[in-house]
């Protein structure tokens, strides 16, 4: 593929390469960009698909955090099956929220979607069912990650499910590295070359931040779930599911 849909933002070299941002060049090739960065993306959408049948529950709220183009809302909103439900995708990027609304009206289904552009942070979750943050919390401040676990577990009902997708750094150094190397050599073998690797790498030093899985775990039993599990892990992306 190289197309205007391909992700070519990293190809030539950069003076200076800024700090990553969700703008409107980034929104052209995000589905791209995404799927060939990720490993394990397709299947992390499809299970909270699966997720959302099992555990939405009727009369309540779902709430996509950091939605992007809507991609974890679609997915709920084909399986979810109980009956007066709202799904509530927030996403802070202008050009995100724009482009994610075009995406779910092409669509049709019976549960209801809202978009809203806002700070993940001064929104009110409620009466929810399930909540969503798929690679989110790793553009959060890690001071306030824990604030907002702990509104999120307050704002589920029991019984509510949290998805919680992040990359990780491993507490090892020797195999951070060797996890770092086996997720550079996967997007080498998605076309991306050594200078996007590295000019990419540099984007985000400072805008997303990892933590270790113990760090997530202590961080949502802290926020009061009852339980909490890895559920998948390729390389350092992994996704959690904690129930209240
Ligand atoms: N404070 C914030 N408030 C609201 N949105 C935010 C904030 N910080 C970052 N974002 C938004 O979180 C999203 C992270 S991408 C999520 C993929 C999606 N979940 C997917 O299932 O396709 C992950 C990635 O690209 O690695 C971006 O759209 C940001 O604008
Ligand atoms: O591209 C990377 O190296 C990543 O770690 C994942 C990613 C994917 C899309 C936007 C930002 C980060």
């Amino acid at each position: 593929m190289h197309n205007s849909d391909t992700d070519l933002i990293y190809s030539q070299a950069h003076k200076q390469v800024k700090n990553f941002t969700f703008d409107a060049q980034v929104v052209e090739v995000f589905p791209d960009m995404i799927s060939r960065s990720v490993p394990g993306y397709n299947t992390i959408i499809d299970t909270i698909g699966r997720l959302s049948q099992q555990f939405v529950q009727e009369n309540s709220n779902i709430y996509d955090l950091g939605c992007s183009l809507g991609a974890a809302s679609l997915a709920m909103r084909k399986a979810i099956t109980a009956k007066g439900c709202k799904i509530i995708g927030v996403d802070n990027s202008s050009d995100m929220v724009k482009r994610c609304k075009m995406h779910i009206n092409a669509f049709k289904g019976n549960t209801p979607v809202t978009i809203i552009e806002g700070n993940i942070q001064d929104m009110v979750i409620e009466n929810a069912s399930m909540v969503v943050l798929n690679f989110t919390l790793q553009f959060i401040e890690k001071s306030q990650r824990q604030a907002l676990l702990s509104k999120i577990a307050q704002g589920l009902k029991p019984g509510g499910l949290l998805v919680l997708s992040e990359k990780i750094s491993a507490e090892d150094p020797a195999i951070d590295k060797v996890l770092i190397e086996l997720h550079h050599n996967f997007k080498r073998d998605n076309g991306y070359s050594e200078l996007e690797v590295a000019q990419k790498r540099s984007a985000l030093e400072k805008v997303m931040l990892t933590d270790s899985l113990d760090v997530h775990k202590q961080r949502l039993a802290q926020a009061g779930f009852s339980h909490s599990s890895l559920w998948f892990q390729c390389f350092n992306f992994t996704s959690l599911i904690a129930i209240k």
